[in-house]
């Protein structure tokens, strides 16, 4: 996982369509996207990802579905983040198959230390730093906790928490791999613009433009 991944929440969106806001965000060059729907009922939750798989696809970035295998499998996403509290790594790498995307938080250090074992595509490092967006989280991991889990860790890290343009540079050089934001886009004024200045300072900040 590497880029700017954006994790979604109707709520968050100003009243305006989640679908638009993906669109603008894919246009601007994100690298994922995260169905997360945590008031939805089953059936608009699928529904939203049967609507964001199309659009996705055609422009080769995954889907990935927040908690829900269930809605993973039947929408035929490219793949589910499962928290500490979700389904079992192993349960559902048994459902998804070898080939789906299984993203895992890690909340506490004896989390980064059970991941090492497991084939995940990559680590949420959650949080790095406290947000209003979601408030029942461990204590934040900060940039010194997200270097600390880059020393040991052989995975991926996505870093998620009160990120935006103004901090992403400092959470890639702490070893992110991937900067994962909600309200920096959903909340913004302009979204595409949002998400065009956190994938330039994304690019900016690694080897893609060295
Ligand atoms: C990329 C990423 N990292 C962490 C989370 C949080 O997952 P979880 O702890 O299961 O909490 P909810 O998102 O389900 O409230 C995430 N969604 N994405
Ligand atoms: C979905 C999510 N998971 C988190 C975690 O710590 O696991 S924080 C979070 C929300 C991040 O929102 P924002 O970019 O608006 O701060
Ligand atoms: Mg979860």
């Amino acid at each position: 996982m590497h880029g700017i991944y954006l994790v979604t929440d109707q709520t968050l969106c100003l009243g305006r369509p989640l679908a638009s806001i993906v669109a603008d965000a894919v246009r601007a060059g994100i690298a994922c996207v995260q169905l997360r729907e945590k008031t939805a009922s089953t059936r608009k939750f699928l529904n939203q990802a049967l609507a964001l798989k199309p659009v996705l696809a055609s422009a080769g970035i995954p889907l990935i579905i927040n908690d829900r295998v269930d809605i993973a499998l039947a929408a035929g996403a490219d793949g589910v983040h499962l928290g500490q509290s979700d389904m079992p790594y192993d349960a559902a790498r048994r459902l998804m198959g070898s080939n789906a995307i299984i993203g895992l938080s890690v909340e506490t250090w004896a989390d980064v230390e059970a991941a090492q074992n497991l084939d995940v595509a990559y680590l949420g490092v959650s949080p790095v730093f406290a947000t209003p967006t979601k408030t029942d989280t461990r204590s934040p991991w900060g940039l010194d906790g997200l270097a600390r889990i880059r020393a040991y860790s052989r995975h991926s890290l996505v870093a998620i928490g009160g990120l935006n343009a103004a901090n992403a540079k400092e959470i890639i050089r702490a070893g992110a791999d991937a900067v994962a934001v909600v309200s920096a886009i959903c909340s913004a004024e302009d979204p595409f613009t949002a998400a065009r200045n956190l994938v330039h300072c994304f690019d900016s900040s690694t080897d893609k433009e060295t």
